[in-house]
């Protein structure tokens, strides 16, 4: 099967079966025969597609006069997202090679409509008329930087314009893959050595001793992943970890664990030496805990399917530290899955997730000792989930307070708010990915 033809049944299988694009990616390219640029070609295609979305849509509208099905759509989004953003791929490639999909796939008229479209677009595209800053702000950002009015309104509500504008730009910056060096097994020094000797080249983190930046492609069949010297993970989310600061031998419980990112670096940072438990709702997603674990030498961690909105008695003021990453919108990690710009959250739904996110840092509260402390965290970017949610808890809870995280945290990463308990990484301000993390001290 040709690369655009297999991007075209993942970008399918993403908007119209809400498939995440990862697992279809994945699955797609299995047993197909394809050269390393065409698996190239396919994921910057497929995942174009998907962060420019909104801005195609705008663009196409001005040619189509109705909607056509999403089968057409998503292939006049695939074939104008080459025309505008794919240097590399001439227009009539672009044009021609989509409406040959489309003759194969819905049929002779539809392939005359899509070859109409784009020829129109590559004719008058001078034409099209953008929104105005100055008159409509929420509409020049939702075109310009393509995101779901929930996001532009998200940030508008938190920033103001300039700032906002820079958090949507800045989430569609590509990142570059971070890695946590697993230090049980091999030092930084030693695995910088290790990638020296196989010509690797790499960055030091920004902020965090253990993270690396490495060029390393395919790592999941890479004998160094392989050898549980390294974990995919960004330096914010390593942040969250630091922030909790477990110690030698403490009792930890992680109640939002699965895969495991935080879960294996407070089991690398305590050396194994303590007791992990790891809670999730989903069972599966513990499953891939335990290869973690296994992979990277973690073996202090025990995991459990539980829901954490519940309290579970076993544990009750039982821990030195809790951590709850909970469920999020995820607006800080889109620069890894800008497939979460296709979700459509209401108001509703957002007041529905704060519901879980309370009752969940609430639970989770009841499993601090005396003077334990419990962190939340996300890895979303506005007061909406964060402190909004910490602020009601504290309100509800005077035997916690906030603990200054000024010395918790790398001395170059600036923040104002460290001293009342909390930090919200950006992007734009930190470039790393946009978490959100507090630090709670039960008092009584
Ligand atoms: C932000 S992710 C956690 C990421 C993880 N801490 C890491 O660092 O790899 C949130 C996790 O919460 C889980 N989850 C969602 N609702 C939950 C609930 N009510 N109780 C426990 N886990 C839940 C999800 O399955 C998901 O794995």
């Amino acid at each position: 099967m040709k690369a655009r033809e297999i991007a075209y049944n993942i970008l399918h299988d993403v908007f119209e079966k809400h498939a995440y694009v990862n697992i279809s990616l994945n699955a797609r390219l299995k047993g197909q025969d394809l050269k390393e640029m065409d698996k190239s070609f396919i994921k910057e295609l497929v995942f174009g597609t998907i962060e420019r979305k909104y801005t195609l849509d705008f663009i196409l509208s001005f040619f189509i006069k109705k909607s056509p099905d999403i089968k057409t759509m998503t292939l006049l989004e695939m074939g104008l997202y080459q025309l505008m953003y794919m240097d590399k791929v001439p227009s009539y490639a672009a044009i021609n090679e989509s409406v040959s999909i489309v003759k194969k796939v819905l049929g002779a008229n539809r392939a005359n409509f899509v070859n109409a479209v784009l020829r129109n677009y590559e004719r008058k595209k001078g034409e099209i008329v953008f929104p105005d800053k100055s008159k409509n702000l929420k509409k020049y950002l939702k075109v310009t930087y393509s995101y779901p009015n929930w996001i532009v309104e998200r940030l508008l509500n938190n920033y103001d314009g300039e700032i906002t504008e820079g958090l949507l730009k800045s989430l569609n910056e590509k990142s570059e893959v971070c890695y946590r060096v697993n230090t049980l097994k091999v030092s930084v020094d030693k695995f910088k050595d290790i990638l020296d000797s196989k010509g690797i080249s790499y960055k030091s983190g920004l902020y965090i001793d253990e993270a690396l930046y490495v060029d390393i492609k395919d790592v999941e069949n890479h004998e160094l992943y392989k050898e549980g010297y390294i974990y995919v993970q960004d330096e914010a989310s390593m942040l969250v970890s630091k922030v909790l600061r477990p110690e030698e031998g403490e009792f930890v419980l992680d109640v939002c664990a699965a895969p495991g990112g935080k879960t294996t670096h407070i089991g690398q940072l305590i050396e194994n030496k303590g007791e992990i438990i790891a809670f999730d709702i989903h069972p599966h997603r513990l499953e891939l805990i335990k290869e973690n674990c296994e992979r990277l030498g973690i073996t202090n961690v025990k995991t459990e399917v539980f829901d954490a909105t519940y309290v579970n008695e076993k544990y009750l003021e039982k821990a030195d530290k809790v951590l709850a990453d909970v469920p999020c919108t995820g607006i800080g990690i889109i620069r890894k899955k800008p497939d979460i710009k296709l979700k459509d959250y209401t108001k509703k739904d957002i007041e529905n997730l704060n519901e879980i996110q309370y009752k969940i840092l609430q639970s989770s509260s009841q499993y601090v000792k005396k003077g334990g402390y419990l962190v939340y965290s996300t890895c979303t970017i506005g007061k909406e989930e964060n402190q909004n949610v910490i602020n009601r808890f504290i309100k509800n809870n005077p035997n916690f307070e906030f603990v200054d995280i000024t010395n918790e945290v790398p001395k170059s990463l600036k923040s104002d708010t460290l001293s009342y308990g909390y930090i919200q990484t950006t992007p734009l301000e930190h470039g790393i990915d946009g978490f959100f993390i507090c630090k709670l001290k039960r008092i009584k």
